[in-house]
């Protein structure tokens, strides 16, 4: 439990402290942070107080609700009256936060502060060097307009097979966008395919070998999937082309999917020697039922686009030539909706279920680490790379 004195701020950034009239916390925790810790959060603290510019009222409220969701645990206050504008507006932004644990709300804060300025990353400088690269990683280019944050695949020549480093981009992508200033947050493809799953290499290449691929496969893994079963905005899949393995189980934790009539949705776990992930094996059978998910999961059955629709793994199926056209104008309109009730509708339905997908997550992981080492999946992995064997 988290003991926490508040005292008021004497004189800093007087834009802020006027609107918000922000405490300074001294908290003391009897226990570490899960990600930031108490150091960054305080670091963070003084960092807003240093701000050149202003950062609009949007940004401040949004610091002012992680503050306290931080700190004091979830809004437990009485909406202030209807012409109580200020204080209404600090309640709802608080409020919105709903049961967000306060370790979240605590990186969710560093991590806003950190964006704001670039002086403000004194305090997390690896973070910052980490999300610097992030943003330059060539394989992953993200950008943000129109309020919509873009996670595009950009490793065409390889049909935007995933990395080791692709998965640590995307957390870290993830973890960005979470508090940017978008709305939504898309995930594409460059070039004919959407992704073809994980890099196969990824095992070969290791330095230490496949056992040391495997135990390091089995925690980026897990953090990766536990990113997108977190993240708090609206999550849409443009799939343009193929999708394979994982980019196809994460569907099921998209909120929506929008796929080109090119695209097919191919999961062959069992001609790898390999068993389902990111949730698939719980989502699959609950989206499409279970003999279907069967068909897919244990037998490698190929989808086209119109059947992933028929089974509702997708949201809606578009002719490739207008595909780019009226997904995009279509997502932009969504983007021009009210952020803080999409997010708090997305709250509702993914907290009815959270707690499942971390456990499933966790047991897919655990089996999938002693897949990668068997015999069955070694052999399938070095006919891919001798190039005896495509899917
Ligand atoms: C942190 C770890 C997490 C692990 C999570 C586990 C996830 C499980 C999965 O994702 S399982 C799915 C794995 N993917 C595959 O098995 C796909 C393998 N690729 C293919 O079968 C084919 O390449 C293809 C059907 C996708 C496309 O065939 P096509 O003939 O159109 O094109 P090429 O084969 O010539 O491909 C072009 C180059 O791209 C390389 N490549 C494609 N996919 C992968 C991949 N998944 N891994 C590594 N490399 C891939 C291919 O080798 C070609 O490279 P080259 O030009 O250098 O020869």
């Amino acid at each position: 439990m988290a003991a926490v004195t508040l005292r008021r701020a004497r004189c800093w950034c007087p834009s802020l402290l006027q609107f918000f009239r922000l405490p300074v916390a001294q908290v003391h925790l009897s226990r570490p942070a899960m990600r930031a810790s108490q150091q960054d959060f305080e670091n963070a603290m003084n960092q807003v107080k240093l701000l050149k510019q202003d950062p609009g009222n949007q940004v401040k409220l949004k610091l002012y609700a992680l503050y306290k969701q931080a700190t004091d645990g979830p809004c437990n206050m009485p909406k202030p009256g209807v012409f109580d504008l200020v204080n209404k507006a600090k309640w709802e932004a608080w409020n919105s936060l709903g049961s967000l644990p306060k370790e979240t709300a605590r990186q969710n804060y560093v991590d806003l502060v950190s964006s704001l300025s670039p002086s403000a990353e004194a305090s997390s400088q690896g973070k910052h060097e980490a999300d610097e690269k992030a943003q330059k990683s060539k394989d992953i280019v993200v950008t943000s307009e129109d309020g919509i944050t873009k996670i595009v695949l950009n490793r065409p020549t390889k049909k935007n097979a995933l990395t080791f480093e692709m998965y640590q981009d995307i957390i870290l992508a993830l973890k960005n966008a979470s508090t940017d200033n978008s709305a939504i947050t898309v995930f594409t493809g460059t070039g004919d395919y959407y992704c073809s799953g994980n890099d196969l290499t990824n095992f070969t290449s290791a330095a230490g070998g496949m056992e040391e691929a495997a135990s390091k496969g089995a925690v980026v893994l897990r953090e990766f999937v536990n990113s997108f079963i977190d993240f708090p905005k609206p999550l849409v899949a443009v799939v343009n082309g193929p999708a394979v393995g994982i980019a196809v189980t994460l569907l099921g934790l998209f909120d929506a999917v929008y796929a080109s009539d090119k695209a097919t949705f191919h999961t062959p776990f069992s001609h790898l020697g390999q068993s389902p992930e990111a949730c698939s094996s719980y989502t699959f059978p609950k989206i499409m039922g279970s003999a279907k998910a069967t068909e897919m999961l244990l037998f490698g059955k190929k989808l086209t686009a119109r059947e992933a629709w028929a089974q509702g793994l997708v949201s809606e199926v578009f002719p490739d030539s207008t595909f780019e056209k009226e997904v995009w104008t279509r997502l932009k309109g969504y983007a021009k909706l009210p952020p803080n009730s999409m997010r708090i509708s997305k709250e509702l339905i993914r907290n009815n279920e959270k707690e499942k997908l971390h456990a499933v997550n966790a047991e897919e992981c655990t089996t999938l680490k002693a897949k990668w080492l068997s015999e069955e999946c070694i052999n399938a992995i070095m006919n891919f790379v001798s190039r005896k064997a495509k899917l």
